[in-house]
């Protein structure tokens, strides 16, 4: 199975299923006990449980912009129906969500190609401590796991602890590392694993980057320098420019997320420690104002704890 077959839709495992579900709990608890008290007493769906939903959503980390366009939608819906009993609530706002989500994810990273190129060059961006290096080794893991050969290029020369993190994910996953000593060119790092990926017949080229967020120009002088000496071993790359958000930050993520899309081209988004936080409203957000796909979520530190997101799952799994 190689990378194309890797990202197309496939049957959730049970395993991964329960991940979701365990992952998401803290999630749903929150969102759902905010509801309960919303709908407490009352009978039908009015404008005052609409004001308290808004509410709801808003505090569940969905974002402004977004809880707007949900409650629009239950506005028109409640107007049209005339009469929509409490106890449907839960149902309208599942299904409200899932066609918003499916509206705006039109660029939905399964429909996209990949196939003919080789190495297909991944550039790995985000902050310190949101979980980078982390998703990129259960990211190896799972690629290899799906049949491709992959190389890691150690770019976040920054820090000496990030070199050594990653190459110990090299290690227990068992994929090359390349990397230099702490301090050193960037970009030349990156140049050095391309150059070792097409050597080497690789499939996959993950690289990491220096979480440091600066300020805008000086992050996209940087991850401009990286794109351009990586086009000189293999043109059109990076293929993805994959940015690492922390869920369980809420705000601050939509905040990361502005800064990073102004700084660079990012084309996909993986949202990381789901599971712990009752934050996970913000995927919700995040989809709907970046129109970047989701393209991935972590729901646990394992290996294994990495998922590709599928916006119907995961709304069923917060609503079930
Ligand atoms: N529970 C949980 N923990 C996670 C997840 N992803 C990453 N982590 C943890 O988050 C912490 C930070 O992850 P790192 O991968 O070191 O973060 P980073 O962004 O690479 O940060 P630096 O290495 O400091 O640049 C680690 O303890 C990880 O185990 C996740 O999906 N769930």
């Amino acid at each position: 199975m190689g990378l194309f077959d890797f990202f197309k839709k496939k049957e959730t495992t049970q395993q991964e299923q329960q991940a979701l579900d365990t992952g998401l709990e803290k999630t749903k608890d929150n969102f759902f006990s905010k509801i309960t008290k919303v709908i407490a007493g009352k009978s039908t769906v009015d404008d005052d449980v609409l004001d308290d939903l808004e509410e709801v959503l808003v505090t569940s980390d969905v974002g402004v912009s977004t809880t707007l366009k949900i409650i629009g939608r239950i506005q028109a819906r409640v107007a049209k129906d005339k009469y929509v009993n409490t106890s449907e609530l839960n149902n309208l706002l599942k299904d409200e969500i899932q066609q918003l989500l499916a509206e705006n994810n039109s660029n939905d990273f399964r429909t996209f190609e990949y196939g003919s190129q080789k190495p297909y060059v991944i550039m790995v961006v985000g902050v310190n401590g949101v979980g980078k290096t982390t998703t990129i080794g259960k990211l190896a893991h799972k690629l290899k796991q799906a049949g491709n050969q992959v190389v890691l290029g150690a770019a976040d020369t920054f820090r000496a602890a990030a070199v050594d993190q990653i190459k110990l994910w090299g290690e227990r996953v068992d994929v090359k590392v390349v990397a230099q000593a702490m301090g050193s060119d960037p970009a030349s790092v990156a140049y050095d694993t391309l150059r070792s990926a097409v050597a080497n017949g690789d499939d996959v080229a993950i690289i990491d980057t220096a979480g440091r967020l600066h300020n805008k120009v000086g992050l996209m002088n940087e991850l401009t320098k990286i794109k351009n000496v990586m086009q000189k071993v293999v043109p059109g790359a990076p293929h993805e420019i994959l940015l690492v958000l922390d869920a369980s930050t809420g705000q601050n993520a939509i905040e990361q997320c502005k800064q990073f899309t102004e700084a660079t081209a990012v084309n996909a988004l993986a949202l990381t420690k789901l599971d712990g936080t009752a934050k996970g409203g913000v995927v919700i957000g995040i989809s709907d104002q970046f129109k970047i796909p989701v393209k991935y979520i972590g729901v646990g530190e394992g290996m294994e704890h990495l998922q590709l997101f599928d916006r119907n799952e995961f709304v069923n799994s917060l609503f079930k």
